[in-house]
């Protein structure tokens, strides 16, 4: 299931048969109602020719009664069968729009870091919305738009035949004449609706961005230029939504044209045909109706041909984007990583970023189970390509990264997430409440269980503060708690999941000192019986390590125990230093 759904990355039809098929049934019953209702509603016209023949004839007989009798019943199924198929629809449409938004949402979820990095938030989801919307439009565009109309056009041809022969062919060729003539035209308005559509995504993608970012936008007095640029954004939508609307127009205003010349004509051919007795009053009737429904119905399916059209365009447009394959694919016969202390090993590990440069050649690197390591060196040493290597959010080019002998590329994505807890640098957190945000971590963790890591974390005396305790909701991204709050929740959500393997992004920012005991003295508890590997901003944090690794330009330059650094007098020695005289200025300042 992970990772079929890129076979249909060209085929949008194809995508969406695949959930069609799912309703088999419910979707065979609407075609059946509407096909049936379609042709009673034709048949309507007829009955009405036979109750006027029956009236002319001045009803000496039951002719205009038994007329009546399969009138109301041809009305009767009409309506009764369209009220089928639209409740039906209700279930069957609705469902395939539903599974597909979610497969869709699975698969977007699937994409690697690197993904996400390049592309805004608001246009991925905004495209998973239309493609959505789509689909149920085609759906719909076809049971009660594009269907109807064809069978209508083959239904009355049938019955002008009736009246003339001659008739019924010169309508049917001006039908179909027309139908291509459409078709054709309409088709190629293809690019302007594309253009539409991209357009329309950027707007939403626009949109959540500066959303997103309002503390940025605000802090850089950049409203109004953000306000400039968004009506920049829209003018530019609102011109391709004119022109994709305006193509549409022009076409509409053609088919008029060629509807009121034919059906003008063939009113006339029908009171000539009368005029010679060739044809009854109810015949004339026929004609006017038939012909009339018919060359409209051309018009409603060319419409609906190029609604469609515009629809499939956008599914194509989002299912290109979206359904691109994962980066990071899982083999097939992955194993699961059963951990024994976590050990951790980089043999000869080569790495460039796709389309980057190269950051690490030739990396080796063995960290003993239970080991404290702190990453320390210059920014764009490589510390974080380091950490993301070993979460195997990208492929290596050469060599191999191990968790207790186990290469992490042969094992399966659960069981390597359940082998690393990570305590990220902005603590990132769902707007949940703080009980959901915690037992993110372990799921099946109980509220007793939840309660016990937050405490380890020292969350304790804020939570108790607040008014719905561990059931308040953080905000969007935790902007309800304070820095060094969030970074406490981290803590008790890594504390929850108990893995063997910790990961630690120090945060840059500064706290007060209060929260900063208080982070340390969880991370110490945390610490405790795990491996534990620590991009360190700051240098005091690592006192109490096992060892340092400092990078530079993606070598280890310096690895030793903290003191040994500090006696060798090399790069780390230097950094220390720096950091010691910052704090002293501090200090004076302060
Ligand atoms: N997603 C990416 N795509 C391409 N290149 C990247 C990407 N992320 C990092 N790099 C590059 O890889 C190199 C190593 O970056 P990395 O972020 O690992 O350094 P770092 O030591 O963690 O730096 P910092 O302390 O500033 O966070 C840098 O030259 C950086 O520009």
């Amino acid at each position: 299931m992970k990772n079929d759904l890129c076979h249909y990355r060209d085929r949008p039809l194809a995508f969406l048969g695949r959930y069609i098929r799912r309703h088999s049934f419910l979707h065979g019953l609407i075609f059946v109602a509407v096909l049936g209702a379609v042709i009673f509603s034709v048949s309507t016209q007829y009955g009405v020719k036979l109750l006027v023949d029956a009236l002319s004839s001045n009803g000496q007989n039951h002719g205009p009664w038994t007329a009546f009798a399969v009138l109301g019943f041809f009305i009767a199924a009409d309506n009764l069968l369209w009220r089928v198929a639209s409740w039906n629809a209700s279930y069957a449409f609705v469902s395939v729009a539903g599974e597909l938004r979610s497969e869709l949402f699975r698969h977007l979820t699937g994409h690697a870091e690197s993904y996400f990095a390049n592309r805004m938030p608001g246009v991925l989801t905004s495209r998973i919305t239309a493609t959505s919307n789509a689909a149920f439009q085609i759906e719909n565009m076809f049971v009660w738009n594009v269907m109807p109309p064809c069978v209508a056009t083959v239904g009355a041809i049938v019955f002008l035949g009736m009246v003339s022969l001659q008739m019924a062919a010169a309508l049917l060729a001006i039908a179909g004449a027309v139908m291509v003539l459409m078709f054709r035209i309409a088709a190629a308005g293809r690019p302007l609706h594309h253009a539409f559509a991209d357009k329309a995504a950027v707007v939403d993608g626009e949109m959540v961005d500066v959303i997103g970012n309002i503390t940025l936008v605000r802090a850089f007095g950049a409203v109004e230029r953000e306000h400039l640029r968004f009506d920049a954004t829209v003018d530019e939508e609102s011109k391709a939504r004119r022109r994709s609307l305006l193509y549409l127009e022009r076409l509409r205003l053609l088919h008029a044209l060629i509807v009121v010349v034919t059906a003008l004509g063939l009113l006339a051919w029908s009171i000539m045909l009368w005029q010679n007795k060739q044809a009854t009053a109810g015949d004339v009737v026929l004609v006017c109706t038939l012909g009339i429904s018919v060359l409209s119905a051309t018009r409603d399916l060319a419409v609906a041909l190029v609604d469609v059209t515009q629809h499939l365009a956008r599914l194509s447009e989002a299912l290109s984007t979206l359904l691109s394959p994962h980066e990071m694919r899982e083999p097939p016969d992955a194993g699961t990583l059963v951990p024994k202390g976590a050990r951790v090993t980089f043999e000869d590990v080569s790495f460039s970023y796709p389309g980057g440069k190269q950051v690490f050649k030739g990396l080796s690197l063995d960290i003993e189970p239970g080991q404290r390591v702190g990453l320390v060196g210059p920014s764009g040493g490589g510390k974080s390509t380091l950490v993301a290597l070993l979460q195997r959010f990208y492929h290596v080019q050469s060599g191999r990264i191990l968790i207790d002998g186990q290469a992490i590329d042969g094992i399966t994505e659960a069981s390597l997430r359940r082998t690393i807890a990570l305590v990220p640098q902005d603590t990132a957190m769902l707007n949940r409440t703080l009980m959901e945000n915690i037992r993110y971590g372990r799921p099946d963790a109980t509220d007793e269980e939840v309660w016990e890591a937050a405490i380890a974390a020292r969350c304790r005396p804020f939570i108790e503060t607040l008014p719905q305790g561990l059931d308040t909701v953080v905000g969007d991204r935790g902007l309800n708690l304070s820095g060094g709050q969030r970074q406490r929740i981290a803590i008790a959500r890594a504390f929850l999941m108990n893995a063997p393997l910790l990961i630690l992004d120090e945060a840059t920012s500064a706290l007060d000192t209060e929260s900063e005991d208080a982070i340390r003295e969880a991370l110490e508890r945390l610490m405790a019986g795990r491996t534990v590997i620590t991009i360190a901003h700051r240098l005091s944090t690592l006192r109490n390590f096992d060892r340092i690794l400092v990078l530079r330009s993606g070598a280890i330059e310096e690895d030793g125990a903290p003191e040994a650094l500090m006696q060798r007098e090399g790069i780390y020695h230097g950094l220390v230093n720096r950091e010691l005289a910052r704090l002293a200025e501090q200090t004076v300042f302060s």
